[in-house]
């Protein structure tokens, strides 16, 4: 699974250690976009870049980090194509891919701490989307973009 990451200048520690928790999936392959140091970028910037890869099929999917997860989550579903979930906890990550076939993680570094984090990405890049009465709902959320 190819996966792009992105965050803006409120959660570049939490990207590095997310980054870290995926180097012990052999067969995800993780492409980071950025931000890189402190300086303040806007992060609807970075949710469009690591969307355009979601859309496109570079990447199988995104992950997306601001300060709360809240404004770059908000920028990535204004993206043809993104499912973006913003999530705090493991329950609403698991469900966000069985439920919803998220294919964009998002999280806040002033919000979620490392280890919860951690436990969110993995949980997340395991889960598959269930199907059946899901894609239903899917394809309606998918309708919404069309009117
Ligand atoms: O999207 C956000 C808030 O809705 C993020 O937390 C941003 O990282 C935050 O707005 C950045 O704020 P800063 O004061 O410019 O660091």
């Amino acid at each position: 699974m190819k996966i792009t990451i992105g965050s803006d200048h409120g959660a570049v520690e939490l990207k590095e250690e997310i980054k870290t928790v995926l180097a012990d999936f052999p067969d995800i392959e993780v492409k980071d976009l950025g931000t890189f140091g402190d300086t303040a970028v806007d992060y609807p910037d970075i949710a469009e870049k690591v969307c355009q890869t979601v859309v496109t099929g570079e990447a199988d999917r995104g992950i997306l980090l601001c300060g709360t997860g809240i404004g770059i989550s908000i920028a990535a579903n204004k993206i043809k194509g993104i499912r973006a979930a913003l999530c705090t906890d493991v329950y609403s990550a698991k469900m966000s891919r069985e439920h919803n076939n998220a294919n964009v993680l998002a999280m806040g570094g002033r919000v979620t701490g490392f280890g919860p984090a951690g436990e969110i990405v993995k949980v997340w890049v395991t889960t598959e989307f269930a199907g059946g009465r899901h894609a239903r709902r899917v394809d309606k959320i998918s309708a919404l973009e069309k009117e």
